[in-house]
């Protein structure tokens, strides 16, 4: 098994907050991960680390065995790591081959990119992406006008488009009613699985974490409180994950 994520003693701490403690774990290539959690747990802020949107406070992320703060080249880490979160990186007033375009601006240099914004660039790669999502006939339409399910699909095809090695989704379905929740969760593991690659989820569902992951990471206080096989979760492990703290 190729280790692809090792977390090493990893602590995040927003001013006096510590929201992430001393979190180990590993990911191995090809692994379909849900973290789940309640509230405040520390799920949003441990994605926003292992896509380098933060710098942990303590602790090293490890990428392929190399450390992810010596991954700077915006081009190499985009092949790296991609994130999906709900609907909100795209662009209501664009149409939609824009908003999946944006997975090539890091392959692209300032001057195809700037044109793009005319002329689409390299359309033939939005349309696959988009029949692959089943959108092939939305290429054109205004972003905002697709309902939430849609939506977040013309995000997955912009993953397919920038096609990274690890995609990390920070409560992807978390705005979607449930068949369409589950037809784009459905869609993204598919997707994962054929393009080999490590995905990271965190859920606020955990009959979605069980149903369409391999393992389950809980998270509670910013710290692991278990870190299982899907099949092995018993409703004892989520029932003390989810309870309240009893006031004395
Ligand atoms: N920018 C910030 N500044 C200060 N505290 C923060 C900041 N972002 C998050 N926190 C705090 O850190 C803790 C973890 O937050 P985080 O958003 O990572 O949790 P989460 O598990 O994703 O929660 P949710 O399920 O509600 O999205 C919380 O107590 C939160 O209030």
């Amino acid at each position: 098994m190729q280790e692809v994520i090792s977390l090493n003693q990893i602590t995040k701490i927003y001013e006096r907050k510590i929201a992430l403690s001393s979190l180990s774990f590993s990911v191995n290539k090809g692994e379909l991960v849900a973290l789940i959690g309640p509230s405040g747990a520390g799920k949003t802020t441990l994605l926003n680390l292992l896509a380098a949107l933060l710098p942990p406070s303590q602790g090293e992320i490890l990428i392929d065995g190399h450390p992810l703060s010596e991954l700077k080249d915006p081009k190499k880490r985009a092949k790296k790591i991609g994130i999906i979160r709900q609907q909100f990186d795209l662009v209501g007033e664009l149409p939609v081959i824009h908003n999946v375009l944006v997975g090539r601006l890091s392959e692209w240099g300032i001057f195809k990119s700037l044109l793009s914004m005319l002329i689409p660039q390299d359309k033939g790669y939005a349309a696959q992406a988009l029949s692959r999502v089943g959108l092939a006939d939305k290429l054109y339409e205004k972003t905002s006008s697709l309902s939430g399910g849609e939506q977040q699909r013309v995000a997955l095809a912009r993953l397919l488009v920038q096609s990274p090695e690890i995609v990390l989704a920070d409560e992807p379905v978390a705005s979607l009613d449930p068949a369409r929740a589950e037809d784009v969760l459905d869609l993204m593991v598919k997707i994962a699985l054929e393009e080999k690659q490590t995905l990271i989820a965190s859920l606020h569902s955990v009959e979605y974490a069980r149903k369409y992951f391999d393992r389950l990471i809980a998270l509670k206080d910013g710290e692991l409180f278990f870190d299982l096989p899907a099949s092995s979760v018993t409703d004892d492990h989520i029932q003390s994950l989810y309870k309240l703290k009893e006031i004395s």
